[in-house]
């Protein structure tokens, strides 16, 4: 169970956060969205005990970060934005050092890292880490995070500058992590990923919390379901209607925001002689939603 109650966080006189309070319950995503300079990463190092928060108070299973950062970090795996990894170090010397200095034992390193690297489809073949691929990199970091088993993971963009597919197998991953019990926390751009995977959503504008929630929740707050009507009509030249409508690419468009509103506009289009083609619901997205918030 995480409890964050008004984090602040001033880098000189600047409020990078600005009164963070949100709870989240163990083995859930949480995604944490906002545009650039928002304060994600910020709150994600505050979170793994990296920096310590201006004020505030944050809690994680129990433990004060700011007073036990040491006893947090038995649990926790972090991987930063950008990972620099040892360039010269083979993936299993490299993971084999992690694991090291969490204290495991050499059979039980051989076996983690060798359960890692098939979990996240890694064939290292004794490369070094500098000959690895991008997608390859950040794989072997979410790897090391992970070596030493521990409940909490926090993840600064872990999908950033990976290609569709690379990208796929890592939240899908994570959403494996997920259902064996762990907690992930993880910040993204990708904002159809979040919206897919996340049970929770904690949408940060200028180092403040603007909006959180379930997606449901989000929904709800931001505008309910819509309806998009897309209809055919016969001579442009003589179609009137008293129905507001858009033509986009040759397309007719109309949009109602209730049942009601939808049923009399398709009545009033039927009688002014178009051809309903198709009606589509619409939610709107966490990228709406962004927008409509602002930077
Ligand atoms: N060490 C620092 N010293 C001074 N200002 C900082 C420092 N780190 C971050 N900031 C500022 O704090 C604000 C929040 O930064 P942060 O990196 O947390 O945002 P972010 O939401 O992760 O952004 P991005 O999406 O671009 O990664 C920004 O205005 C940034 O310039």
């Amino acid at each position: 169970m995480i409890t964050a109650r008004s984090l602040v966080k001033y880098y000189g006189d600047f409020p990078a956060l600005d009164g963070v309070t949100f709870d989240l319950d163990d083995a859930r995503i949480l995604g944490v969205i906002g545009h650039n300079g928002a304060g994600k990463t910020t709150l994600l190092k505050i979170m793994a005990g990296l920096i310590l928060p201006t004020a505030g108070n944050l809690v994680i299973n129990g433990i004060d970060v700011a007073r036990r950062p040491l006893d947090l970090k038995q649990n926790l795996g972090y991987l930063p934005e950008e990972s620099r990894l040892y360039e010269t170090m083979t993936v299993d010397a490299y993971l084999a050092f992690f694991g090291e200095i969490y204290g495991l034992r050499k059979e039980v390193i051989r076996r983690r890292r060798e359960d890692l690297l098939a979990e996240l489809a890694l064939e290292p073949n004794g490369k070094k880490i500098g000959e690895l691929s991008k997608g390859m990199k950040r794989k072997v970091a979410i790897a090391r995070s992970l070596m030493h088993d521990p409940g909490l993971l926090i993840y600064d963009e872990p999908t950033s500058g990976l290609d569709p597919m690379t990208s796929r197998s890592v939240i899908e991953y994570v959403k494996g992590l997920r259902d064996r019990g762990k907690t992930v926390i993880f910040s993204a751009h990708n904002l159809f990923q979040v919206e897919e995977v996340c049970d929770m959503v904690l949408i940060l504008r200028r180092g403040r919390v603007v909006a959180k929630g379930t997606m449901p929740e989000l929904r709800e707050k931001f505008g309910s379901l819509t309806y998009q009507v897309f209809f055919r009509i016969g001579d442009p030249a003589t179609f009137t209607t008293s129905v507001d409508y858009t033509i986009s690419d040759g397309r007719y468009l109309t949009v109602a925001h209730s049942i009601e509103e939808l049923n009399r506009t398709t009545a009033t289009l039927a009688a002014d002689g178009a051809t309903i083609d198709r009606i589509e619901s619409h939610y709107p997205t966490l990228e709406e939603m962004l927008f409509k918030i602002g930077q």
